[in-house]
C-alpha cells in the first residue's frame, strides 16, 4: 500500500530539512554554510547545498516523486523503447527505489562526501543490470520532461538546472564506481543445490557459484532468480565461507509475486540463480571481547555466519551468546542446527526468544527486555540483524545499558529489500 500522499511527503522531507539545518547551525559555530562542501567525483566542483536550498524550496511543485517517476518511466519507454527490457516486468519496486533515491539525494546534497560512497557503490552494482553511462542520458531527458510537466507554471530555469545538476553528479559518481568496479565480475552464476523448507513460509537454500565467492561472514549478495528476470533481492549468506563454496540463504516468503516467493516457492535443487557481489559492513571484528549476537527472525542468516568465522578464529576464552528471536517456537526455523553449534561450542549459549513480529502489536517485542534481563553487557561486541524496528530498540536497550555505540554492530536501519 502507498502511504505518500502529496503532503506526506513533502512535510515529511521539509520538516527533516529542517531539523537537519538547525543541527548543523548548532554543531557548527560559523552556522549552517560552514558545512557547504565543494567537491564532486573526480575533483569537480559542485555545490550541492546551494543545489539542495533551490531544490527543497520548490518541493512542493514536484511531490509525490511516485507520480513524477510514473511519468518519467513513461516518457522514457515511450521515447526509447529497447530501454523497456532492462526493466523487470513489474516496475513497482523500481519506482519505490527510485523515489527514496530521490529522497535520500536532496536530504543528503550537503554531505556530498557520504553521498559520493552511497552512489559509487550503487554503480558499481548497476553493472549487473546492464546499465551503461548513454542509459543515463536518456534517463536525464526523460526526468527534464517529467519535472516540466509534472510542476506546470510553477517551475523554472533555475529550478530544472538544480535538478539535473544533482542528477549529473550522481550519475558521474555512479560511472565512477562502475568503472572502478571493472576488475569485479558484475554478477556470478550458482546453481541450487539444497533447497529445504522450514515451516510454511521459510526455506533454507544452498547456492554454489561457478566461480569462487569472495566474501565475509556477515555480508550479503543480491540473487536474482530466472523466475523473475531483472529483479534482485538481497540475502544473507549464513554460513562463513567455505572449502566446497557452497553458500547458505534462509529465505522468507513476503509479498507474492516477489523474489522471496519464487525462491521459497517455485526453485528446486538443480535451478539456476545469480549473484551480484558481495556487500554489507556487518563483518566479525578483530576484538577479543565476548560477543552478544541478537537475531529477528531470518536476520539470523548473518549472525550464523559470523559465529562460523567466531569458530575458526575465536580468541582465546573468548564467548559468544546468541539471542534468537521468533514468532512462536514453530517458527524457530533453525533450532536444529543451532542446538548442534551449541553442542559443539561450550564458548556458546543460544536463547531463543518467542513473540513478536509480523502481525502482533506495535511495540518493542520481547527481544530488548530478554536483553535486558540477561546480564550487563557494556563489555562486549555486539552485532544485531532483522527487521528495522528490532534492530533499532535492540540497539536503543544496549546503548541505553552502556554498551558504546562503536561497540553494536548492523547493517544500515532501511527496510533492504527482500520480497
Ligand atoms: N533473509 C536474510 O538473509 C536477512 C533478513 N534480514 C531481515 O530480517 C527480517 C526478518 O524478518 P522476519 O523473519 O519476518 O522476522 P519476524 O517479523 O518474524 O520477527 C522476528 C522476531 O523479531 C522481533 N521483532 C520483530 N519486529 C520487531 C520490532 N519492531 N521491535 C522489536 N522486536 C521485533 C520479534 O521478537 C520477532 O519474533 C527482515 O526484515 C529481513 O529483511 C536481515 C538480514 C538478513
Amino acid at each position: 500500500m502507498k502511504i505518500n500522499t502529496r503532503t506526506d511527503e513533502y512535510d515529511r522531507l521539509l520538516a527533516r530539512h529542517h531539523a537537519m539545518r538547525l543541527r548543523r547551525q548548532i554543531l557548527s559555530p560559523e552556522g549552517a554554510s560552514a558545512a557547504r562542501p565543494a567537491i564532486g567525483p573526480g575533483g569537480t566542483v559542485y555545490d550541492g547545498y546551494g543545489d539542495q536550498q533551490l531544490i527543497m524550496s520548490r518541493l512542493d511543485l514536484v511531490t509525490p516523486f511516485d507520480v513524477l517517476i510514473e511519468q518519467l518511466y513513461a516518457f522514457m519507454f515511450q521515447r526509447r523503447p529497447y530501454l523497456r527490457p532492462l526493466f523487470p516486468e513489474s516496475m513497482e519496486f523500481q519506482q519505490d527505489h527510485l523515489a527514496r533515491m530521490f529522497r535520500y539525494l536532496i536530504e543528503n546534497l550537503h554531505r556530498l562526501d557520504h553521498v559520493l560512497a552511497v552512489l559509487r557503490q550503487l554503480g558499481g552494482d548497476h553493472r549487473k543490470l546492464g546499465v551503461w553511462p548513454a542509459h543515463y542520458l536518456a534517463f536525464e531527458e526523460a526526468l527534464a520532461v517529467a519535472l516540466r510537466s509534472r510542476a506546470g507554471a510553477g517551475w523554472s530555469v533555475e529550478l530544472e538546472q538544480a535538478w539535473l545538476r544533482m542528477l549529473r553528479f550522481a550519475v558521474k559518481a555512479m560511472v565512477d564506481g562502475a568503472e572502478s568496479a571493472i576488475t569485479e565480475p558484475p554478477y556470478w552464476h550458482g546453481q541450487v543445490v539444497g533447497h529445504e523448507r522450514r515451516g510454511p513460509d521459510v526455506a533454507v537454500l544452498r547456492i554454489r557459484t561457478g566461480q569462487p565467492y569472495p566474501y565475509r561472514a556477515g555480508q550479503y549478495a543480491t540473487i536474482e532468480s530466472p523466475l523473475l528476470p531483472h529483479t534482485w533481492r538481497q540475502y544473507s549468506m549464513a554460513c562463513a565461507p567455505r572449502p566446497d563454496g557452497v553458500l547458505e540463504f534462509h529465505v522468507r516468503r513476503t509479498a507474492a509475486g516477489g523474489v522471496s516467493e519464487a525462491l521459497v516457492e517455485r526453485t528446486r535443487a538443480g535451478d539456476a540463480v545469480r549473484l551480484g557481489p558481495p556487500r554489507g559492513v556487518m563483518t566479525a571484528v578483530d576484538d577479543p571481547r565476548d560477543v552478544l549476537l541478537v537475531a529477528g527472525g531470518t536476520g539470523l542468516a548473518p549472525l550464523k555466519a559470523i559465529l562460523g568465522e567466531l569458530a575458526e578464529r575465536r580468541a582465546r576464552g573468548q564467548r559468544a551468546h546468541l539471542f534468537v528471536g521468533a514468532r512462536s517456537q514453530a517458527d524457530l526455523y533453525d533450532r536444529e542446527a543451532l542446538a548442534r553449534l551449541s553442542g559443539r561450542f561450550p564458548w556458546l549459549e543460544v536463547t531463543p526468544v518467542t513473540g513478536g513480529g509480523a502481525g502482533s502489536e506495535p511495540g518493542p517485542g520481547p527481544l530488548p527486555d530478554a536483553l535486558g534481563e540477561r546480564r550487563d553487557w557494556s563489555e562486549h561486541i555486539a552485532y544485531v540483524s532483522g527487521p528495522p524496528g528490532m534492530v533499532g530498540a535492540v540497539r536503543a536497550t544496549l546503548l541505553a545499558s552502556g554498551v558504546p555505540a562503536d561497540r553494536i554492530h548492523h547493517d544500515p536501519l532501511v527496510a533492504a529489500a527482500r520480497d
